[in-house]
Formats: C-alpha cells, sequence, structure tokens
C-alpha cells in the first residue's frame, strides 16, 4: 500500500460541518436569533408580562415604560406580550406549513427521481396541477369553509407548496441516481428504501435545507398577510394581527408597526440567512462528481462498424454447458432518434466457467461495461436487454424481477468498478458501508459483521484495519478505496466476480498490487471472474481466456495463449500490435505460473 489513514478518523464528516458552519459568522447569527426566537415563543406564557387579550380601556395607546417595555396598543393590550404570544402563532404556521410540505413533497420526489417510471409521470402531473391552482382562491374557499384556525390554512399552505420541494429532490436524485456509488450500493445488494434512504436522502439534505428555511420564512409572511387582511382569528394574537390593527392608528402611533414588523422582517432573514449556511456547511463535502457514470457512459460514443462476422470466429458462440455464466444472443438497445433504436450490445455470447477469469477487452464504447451491467441488471430503465440465454448457475437473469436480481446481487455475483472514490459514499465510514451490507445479505450480527469486515480488510492488505473502518472515504488513497471495495465485493462470497477495468483510476505503482489481489482472492475462493480492460498486457497476466469486443461485438474469443499466439481477426491483431509494440509478445515470453 502506498498510503496510509490521513487524518484522525474522528474527524469526521459531520464535525467538519459543524465546525465549517461554527466559523460562518454570519450562520451563526441567525442561528442565535432563531433560537432566541424560538425560546421566546416556547416559554411566550412564562415571560408574557401580561394576558396578551387583556383590554384596558385606561391604557390605550400608551408609550413605552416601566411597566409596559414595549407600551400598549389601541385596546390597552401590552405589545411585548403579544409580540412574545405572536412569535408562537407564527413559528407555529411555519412549522405545520413547511411539516407538510416537505411530507407531500419529499418522498415524492425521492421515488419520482429514483424509480423514474410511471410514477414519475404521475407524480409531476399532480405537480404541475398543484402549482396552477390560485392560491389565494384556494385559501379564501378553505377558510370560508372551515374557518380560520390555523392548521387547516396552514396544512393547505404547505399542500400548495410542496411541489417545490418535490421538484427540488426530484432534481437533485435524478443527479445522483447514476452516480457510481449507487451503482456500488445497489450491486451489494441493498434494495431501492435503503438506498434512497441512506445515500440519497443525505444528498437531498442541503438544498433542502435552504428551500425549507426559505419556505419557513414564506410561510410566516402568508400567514401575517392572511392575519393583516383579516382572514385570521382575532383572539389569537399574531404579528400579522398585530400589524393590521397597528395600521388602524398609524397616525395617532406609528411606533405600533415596528415591534411585529421588525419582528417578521428579522425572523424571515435569520430563516434565509441560516438555510444558506447550512448549505454551504453541508455541500462542500460532495465533490463535483455528480453525473459521472453518465459521462463515461456518454464519452463512449461513436465507433466504426465491425468487419467481421462474428458467427465465424472460433469459440465465439457456444457456451459450454457446465458453466457458471452462460449468455446467448445478449442484446442492449436504446432508443434512438424518433422511432430507431440504437444497438450498443449485438447478440454477443458468452460463458465463464466456475473458477475461471476472462479478460472482457475492446476499445472505449465497444460495449464491455453494458454487458457486464446487463449481466447484473444494472442497466438504465430505457435500456432494452434480450436474450436468448443469460444464466447464473441455476438462477435466471434474463427477465428476473428486480426482487430477484436484488437477492443474487452481492451475493452470488459481484462488482468492482472502474473509480473507487466514486463508488464509496462520502458521508458514511469505511466500516459502515463494509459491515451495513453484509449484515443485510448475511443476516449476521453488527459484531460477526464488523470481525469478518476487519479479517476482510485485513486480507485485502490494508495495514490497519480498525483505524480504516473508522474512516471516512477521503482519508483514503485510491488505492486503499479500491481495495476496501474488493473487500466488500467479496465479502458475502461471490460465485462471480465483474471487475470493470478495476486498475485505470489508480496510480501506476498499485495497479500491479490491486490485480495480484484479485488474481489471489480469485483463486483462493475459485471464483468466475469478468475482467473488463482495455489493456492486453493484463489480460495476458491474469485471464484464462479472452473475449475480444468491438462496437457491440465479441469478434474473437479464445484462450489467451492461443489468441496471443495467433490472433484471428484484424481487430485483434491491431488491439494486440498497438498494446505489444514496444515489447516482447508475452506468448513468446517463458511463463511463470502457467497463465502465459
Ligand atoms: N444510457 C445510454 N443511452 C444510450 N447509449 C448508451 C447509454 N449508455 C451507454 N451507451 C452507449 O453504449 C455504448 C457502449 O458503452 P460502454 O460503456 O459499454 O462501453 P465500454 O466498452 O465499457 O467503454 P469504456 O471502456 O470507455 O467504459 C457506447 O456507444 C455508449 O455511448
Amino acid at each position: 500500500m502506498t498510503a496510509a489513514v490521513q487524518a484522525t478518523p474522528t474527524d469526521g464528516i459531520r464535525l467538519r460541518r459543524i465546525k465549517r458552519f461554527a466559523r460562518n459568522p454570519i450562520g451563526m447569527a441567525a442561528a442565535a436569533v432563531l433560537l432566541s426566537i424560538l425560546v421566546l415563543a416556547v416559554f411566550a406564557r412564562q415571560l408574557a408580562p401580561y394576558d396578551p387579550n387583556l383590554i384596558q380601556l385606561s391604557e390605550t395607546l400608551l408609550p413605552p415604560s416601566g411597566a409596559h417595555l414595549l407600551g400598549t396598543d389601541a385596546s390597552g393590550r401590552d405589545v411585548l406580550s403579544r409580540l412574545l404570544w405572536g412569535a408562537q402563532v407564527s413559528l407555529q404556521a411555519g412549522a405545520i406549513m413547511i411539516g407538510t410540505a416537505i411530507l407531500c413533497g419529499v418522498p415524492t420526489g425521492l421515488i419520482a427521481g429514483y424509480s423514474s417510471r410511471w410514477f414519475d409521470g404521475v407524480a409531476n402531473w399532480c405537480a404541475n396541477l398543484l402549482m396552477s391552482l390560485p392560491e389565494i382562491l384556494v385559501i379564501i374557499v378553505v377558510i370560508t369553509s372551515l374557518g380560520s384556525g390555523l392548521t387547516p390554512t396552514m396544512v393547505t399552505l404547505g399542500v400548495l407548496a410542496s411541489p417545490d420541494l418535490f421538484r427540488l429532490t426530484r432534481s437533485v436524485v435524478v443527479n445522483v441516481r447514476d452516480e457510481l456509488y449507487i451503482d456500488a450500493a445497489r450491486v451489494s445488494g441493498l434494495g431501492s428504501t435503503r438506498i434512497i434512504f441512506r445515500h440519497i436522502l443525505s444528498v437531498v439534505l442541503g438544498p433542502l435545507l435552504v428551500r425549507a428555511s426559505f419556505v419557513f420564512g414564506l410561510a410566516i409572511i402568508v400567514q401575517s398577510g392572511l392575519e393583516f387582511l383579516g382572514f385570521g382569528d382575532p383572539s389569537r394574537p399574531s404579528w400579522g394581527g398585530m400589524l393590521s390593527e397597528a395600521f388602524q392608528t398609524i397616525y395617532r402611533a406609528p411606533e405600533l408597526v415596528i415591534a411585529p414588523g421588525a419582528a417578521i422582517g428579522l425572523t424571515v432573514m435569520a430563516l434565509v440567512v441560516f438555510g444558506a449556511a447550512m448549505a454551504d456547511a453541508l455541500g462542500a463535502d460532495r465533490g463535483d462528481g455528480t453525473g459521472k457514470a453518465k459521462q463515461r457512459r456518454a464519452s463512449a460514443a461513436g465507433l466504426a462498424e465491425p468487419s467481421l462476422d462474428v458467427s465465424t470466429i472460433e469459440g465465439a458462440v457456444v457456451p459450454a454447458e457446465d458453466a457458471l455464466l452462460q449468455i446467448a444472443n445478449l442484446r442492449v438497445t436504446y432508443p434512438g432518434d424518433g422511432d430507431t433504436e440504437k444497438p450498443v450490445v449485438r447478440g454477443i455470447s458468452l460463458h465463464v466457467d466456475r473458477g475461471e477469469v476472462l479478460g472482457l477487452v475492446g476499445e472505449s464504447g465497444s460495449g464491455k461495461s453494458q454487458t457486464s451491467f446487463g449481466i447484473l441488471g444494472l442497466l438504465p430503465p430505457e435500456a432494452r436487454v434480450s436474450a436468448a440465454r443469460m444464466t447464473l448457475g441455476d438462477a435466471t437473469l434474463i427477465g428476473a424481477s428486480e426482487q430477484q436480481l436484488q437477492a443474487l446481487r452481492g451475493t452470488r455475483m459481484a462488482y468492482v468498478p472502474q473509480e473507487p472514490m466514486s463508488n464509496l459514499d462520502p458521508s458514511f465510514t469505511i466500516g459502515t458501508q463494509l459491515t451495513k451490507p453484509m449484515r443485510h445479505k448475511l443476516g449476521i450480527g453488527k459484531a460477526e459483521a464488523t470481525q469478518r469486515a476487519r479479517e476482510l480488510l485485513d486480507r485485502v492488505g490494508i495495514p490497519d484495519p480498525v483505524r480504516t473502518m473508522a474512516a471516512y472515504p477521503h482519508q483514503l488513497s485510491g488505492g486503499m478505496a479500491q481495495r476496501v471495495l474488493i473487500a466488500g465485493a467479496v465479502s458475502c462470497d461471490p460465485e462471480l466476480l465483474i471487475a470493470d477495468e478495476p486498475t485505470t483510476a489508480l496510480d501506476v505503482t498499485v495497479q500491479a498490487d490491486v490485480l495480484n489481489l484479485l488474481r489471489d482472492l480469485q483463486r483462493e475462493r475459485n471464483m468466475a471472474m469478468i475482467l473488463v480492460t482495455h489493456n492486453l498486457g493484463v489480460v495476458a497476466d491474469i485471464c484464462d481466456r479472452v473475449a475480444v469486443m468491438q462496437d457491440g461485438v465479441i469478434v474473437e474469443q479464445r484462450g489467451v495463449r492461443e489468441l496471443f499466439a495467433a490472433p484471428q481477426h484484424p481487430y485483434t491483431r491491431m488491439l494486440l500490435d498497438a498494446t505489444l509494440e514496444d515489447a516482447r509478445p508475452r506468448s513468446q515470453r517463458p511463463t511463470g505460473n502457467g497463465a502465459l
């Protein structure tokens, strides 16, 4: 290993967020203001010197004095007492509205963004409908039919505000759902609900906090506005009501507008500033990795037509009957322009025996990852997948339900990705990310999972497993992160491991170590392995057989020795020439362990 854990494990993300927030003086001031208002509102009964509705006609419009710190209004009521009770009403109104908006908007946004199926369509339609309703008219109808109680009014406003949170949540989820660590969580066999609540909700939290604090402020303004317009309950002391009454005596006592006006302004301002400061503190943890998987797929576009009919190539078609993984005529297509289809995997057939390593090679965009994700059942919903056969032992993969595939992923087939850092969730410790899937998949307790995780980390060459378990991904080097992912992939003893260019993103000095580790683990556990790679040198070192892909087709498939000794297909020859330009062919070198 080239690097060690770089910071103390206790210096976790939560602590860093708190510290970052604490370093923002404006955010801290806003938090202090909000906290003070909350305390005043909660203890209004104890703090208010008078009953807020106590009318004393002998004491109307008194200026501030020792008896009445903020004076009295036109009915002789104590302004300070009404202000304190009004804070309670305003905060209650905001809480009801934001609570309703979050309840209606966030879960629906999470599901719509993550599943992107019929639910997305229905939820969007409902959001559009709600947004098109004239809010004031709806509120007037609600108040006239249900009365001026705080709850029905604010619940209605919350429902009307929920499309805003729905759209925000949905768009964040759509951006993050193709992140590699979400794929990794899927591969480890976690269900959608767990992925949403564990990995996606934490990303939504930052933008949601900003918007929620804004909606909270809006709730206070709208509720005060309704009271101001006379839609409130006159027996309920409120800032809006106070403002309305102050306007009636504006010429005699203009100072009466100051207290409620300042209270509304200060609270709303503090909410907005607090939300923005929180977002800053939360947001800086997330890199700009959003959509990396998408970028990776998009960059692979635009390839030449293959020049040879696949059926003529030896070993390309017929899968062995006793093979662990058997694929016949796998096709993956995507909707193209208009009614056209864009085929990206075009009827490939391959097999992998137990304990065998198959190298899947080909240039960028040839369909290697699409084939891998097709096997794992992780292609995007718009992909159309078909095959005459796709089985893993006794399990049929093609046409299997998401639930069946989920049961296989992590336990019988596992995945090691290309970019280790993006495949680890930055919000959780390595220990949590290793033990949770094990507990879920193997049904073991926390202590056993922790022990297993430590042993696995030790096995994959992590020098201090206990310390690494407590570390967050950003505290690891790329090589260590990849070892952690390898440990996670083999943690439930899979029969098939798919390693998708597992060393491409790593420093050259650790590439060989990681490949050796994969090969050792594969041998120890007699796992079948598909190694996706561009690199024929890696194929020569590790693989037993190799399938060469070009533009969605396997153009040549045979034993590594034979392929290197006598490549049949011009594309294979070209790949070999490119790889071995400056090197003596491996097929002509003396073999070490029998691989070549
Ligand atoms: N969601 C998608 N919609 C349409 N086309 C896609 C989608 N995802 C991938 N493709 C296309 O599928 C083809 C094969 O992509 P794939 O990622 O399997 O290539 P690859 O051989 O793994 O390349 P690389 O080595 O760069 O990862 C590419 O042309 C790519 O543009």
